[in-house]
Formats: structure tokens, sequence, C-alpha cells
């Protein structure tokens, strides 16, 4: 049985200062008065004032590349990375090597992340057999398996056929799933290397033109409203997909959409570097649609933040521009990013920073409701401590993550994760409280 932990003085959401009392696993008590609550003889005490409680953090759109790209990441590296950045649950993509395409595969995926038991690894199954984008995967007997899959994607590639995306939705309402979707028009986009623009055009490289990823967003939420169905859009990164997704909404379909920490802080400038630490799938964009996503977290269009976190060997990045592979870490790096382009911009509090990245992912995922629960008295104990006013410069040498792509090295940042809890266990303390529990 782990000791007690008494949080003191900790500022709650960013709001009231709180004390909680954790005990097996379970917040007891949430007090504004730490004197009032009565502390165990043998509870680990943690000085939590300035620092900001929030419950732990739930990633949608994670690839965690076990099985079959150990070299990049593995199921344990990418959950100490998550769990360093603050995550107590993450969804793992499904394009792995074997495919999670079978109850088999995606049992195996969750299994070995309770085993690791830093974070609670949900595999998402994938749509079609080996993503291949013909036949539906067998997702009922994901649905029923031990991982209890309720989202599926071909994430990687798009689910382009219209009848095998309808067949999709029409087969996840059985057990109230959704289709997640990687929004990219396979013809527009062959060959593409960045966005199609200006930047693109001065660099000669082929682009990827905004309207490839807004055509299948408006597509999927018709489809989804033809078959009264559930679709979650993933990486949003134009100001077009934003417009569709508010004009979705409005007509009451059942759709949602997520952002990724980099899609609101990058841009296709980056690319002038020609480092493909910055070649990512959606490609980032222009400033107008950073401005357009950042608004539309703020009224809450976008429904939550996802990290995206695309772990590559350094044989697939530190190469060419062409001939490198799509996509960057994420998740030990979003929070920072997150407070420095919505929290110190005035456009979200940490109220909201709480339901974006922590109580909206976990409804929509429906896997399990231990995950994005309020920090009250009688909930499981996941929570995750910032501090708010740590400043610290991303070193990718540094980084959990097996692989080193981050787009931020060098890089200062605000806000870091200074403490995970896992249902009552820590599971990331940075060096100043790694005292209080030795
Ligand atoms: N985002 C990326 O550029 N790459 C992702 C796939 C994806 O999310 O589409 C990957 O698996 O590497
Ligand atoms: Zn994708
Ligand atoms: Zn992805």
């Amino acid at each position: 049985m782990s000791r007690p932990i008494v949080i003191k003085n900790a500022s709650l959401y960013g709001d009231t200062p709180a004390t909680l009392l954790i005990e097996d696993g379970v917040i007891t008590t949430v007090a504004q008065d730490a004197a009032s609550i009565a502390t165990p003889d043998d509870a680990v005490v943690i000085e939590a004032e300035g620092l900001v409680a929030l419950p732990g953090l739930v990633d949608l759109h994670t690839h965690l590349r076990e099985p079959g790209r150990e070299d990049a990441e593995t199921i344990e590296t990418g959950s100490r990375a998550a769990a360093r950045g603050g995550w107590t649950a993450v969804h793992a993509m499904a394009n792995t090597n074997p495919v999670a395409d079978t109850a088999g595969v995606v049992e195996q995926v969750y299994s070995r992340g309770q085993e690791i038991g830093l974070v609670d690894v949900f595999p998402v199954g994938a749509v079609t057999v080996g993503l291949k984008g013909e036949h539906l995967s067998e997702m009922g007997a994901m649905a029923n398996s031990k991982a209890r899959v309720r989202l599926f994607s071909d994430d990687g590639v798009c689910v382009y056929d219209p009848v095998i995306m309808r067949r999709a939705l029409e087969y996840v309402k059985a057990f109230d799933g959704a289709v997640v979707q990687h929004a990219q028009d396979l013809r527009l986009t062959e060959g593409s290397q960045m966005h199609e623009g200006v930047v693109s055009a001065e660099l000669g490289l082929a682009g990827w033109p905004a309207v490839a990823e807004e055509s299948i967003v408006a597509r999927d939420a018709l489809l989804a409203e033809h078959v009264g169905s559930r679709v979650h859009v993933q990486h949003l990164s134009t100001a077009g997909s934003v417009e569709i997704i508010r004009w979705a909404k409005a007509r009451g379909i059942n759709v949602t959409a997520e952002a990724t920490p980099h899609h609101l802080l990058l841009t296709d400038e980056s690319a002038r570097t020609y480092d493909p630490l910055f070649k990512v799938n959606p490609p980032l964009r222009t400033q107008s649609d950073v401005d357009a996503l950042r608004a539309a977290v703020a009224d809450g269009t976008i429904d939550i933040i996802a990290t995206d976190h695309a772990p590559h060997a350094s044989e697939d990045k530190d190469c060419e521009w062409a001939a490198a592979s799509f996509g960057m870490l994420g998740l030990e790096t979003a929070l920072g990013v997150i407070q420095k382009v919505l929290v110190d911009t005035g456009a979200a509090t940490w109220r909201d920073v709480a339901r974006l990245m922590s109580e909206t992912p976990a409804r929509i995922g429906m896997v399990d409701d231990r995950h994005g629960r309020p920090l009250a008295a009688g909930e499981p104990a996941n929570v995750t401590l910032v501090d708010p006013n740590a400043t610290w410069t991303v070193d990718a040498a540094q980084l959990a993550s097996r692989a080193r792509n981050t787009p931020y090295g060098g890089i200062e940042l605000p806000g870091r994760a200074v403490a995970t809890f896992l249902r009552g266990v820590p599971t990331h303390l940075d060096t100043q409280l790694e005292g209080a529990f030795a």
C-alpha cells in the first residue's frame, strides 16, 4: 500500500489554493484550509504553493511505434515521455507493424501499457485492414476485447473511400464509438512536402493545399450527419477547416476536432530552414491559419488539444527534406507550448486547459471513466502539478522519448509538469520534489 500524499496549497485549476489528501489512489479530501486536514503520520507532504493542479492529462493522439519500430519509440519510453509531460492516459495510434487491426494486437498494446504502469495506454483500432482503405477491420472484436476500443482511425492515411467511411461510421454506432479521421485528400496531396503557398513556391517544394484537408472535413461531417454517427477530426490545420467545423456544429452534427500544439505555434516559414524537424502532416500552415486555430480553441469550436507525438528514428529525420518522414515529438513539450500560446496570451485559462487536455479528450475517448474527472473528494487521484513560473530550454538529448525529433530544441518554454500522479502513484517527479518521496 502506497503512502498517503498531501498536496499542500496548490492552485486548483489555476484558481483558489487548496490542499488535496490522496489515500490508496483516491482523492479523499479537498480543503481550502490545509490545517483542517488531519495529516496521516506517514504522509508525503508536497509544498505546492504556486503550482497549478490539473486533472491528469489525456492525449487522444499519440504514436508509440510498438510493435514494429521499437528503434523510434517503445510503449515504455513513450509512457515515460508522457508521464514527464503531465499525461496520465494516451491513445495509441494504430499505424504500427503489425497494424493494430485485430483484437490480438490491441490487447497486447493495452496489456504492455498496464504492465509498465506509467500511463494508461488505450489502443486506437485501425478502421481498415492494414490501413489499406479497402476492407473494414474487425472493429467489433476490438471493441469487445479487454482493450475496449472505442476509437478507430487509419491515422497516417485518410479513410479516403466514402463508402468505407460511411460503413465505419455506421458500425461504431453499435458501441458508441467514433471514427477518428486524418483528413487528407490523397489525390490532391500526391508527392506533397509542405503547405502549398508562397513559401512552397519560393522553395520549390511540392505543396499540400488547404483544400485537401477541408474537402475531407466537410465530406465526413456530412456523412456523420447522414448516418447519425460520431466523427472526430484529427490535427485540424487550416482556417477553412475551422469554418467547416463551426458550421457543422451549428447544424447539430456530432463532430469534434483537435488541434496540435505545433499547429498553434509554428508556420510554414520554418520550412525555409530545410530542416526536416519541421516536416509534418498535415503541414505547418500560415500565420492566419495559426490565428484562426487559436481563436477556434478559445471559442470552443476546436474541442481539444492533442499532441500527435510522432517519434522517428534519426535515420528517418537526419536526411534531406524530401526523403525525411513526416512527424514530430510532442508529449514532453505540449504543456509548455500551450501555456505559451494560450495561457500567457490570455486566450485560455488553466480551467480551459483542464477541459482541452483532460476532460473533453477523456469524454471523446470513452474508454475509461477514471480519467478526465474533477479534482474532488472521491475521485481517482490522477493529478498533474504544473509550475507556471518555470522556464526551461528544450534539450532534445534530455527527452525521455527514444526519438530526438523535437522542433523545439534550444527554445525556451514556460510551464513544466513537475509531478504526475496516476491513481495516486507518482509517475513523474521533478528533481525538486523527488526528495519528498525519498
Ligand atoms: N503526423 C505525422 O506527420 N506523422 C504521423 C502520422 C500522422 O499523424 O498522420 C506518424 O505516424 O509519423
Ligand atoms: Zn494524421
Ligand atoms: Zn498521428
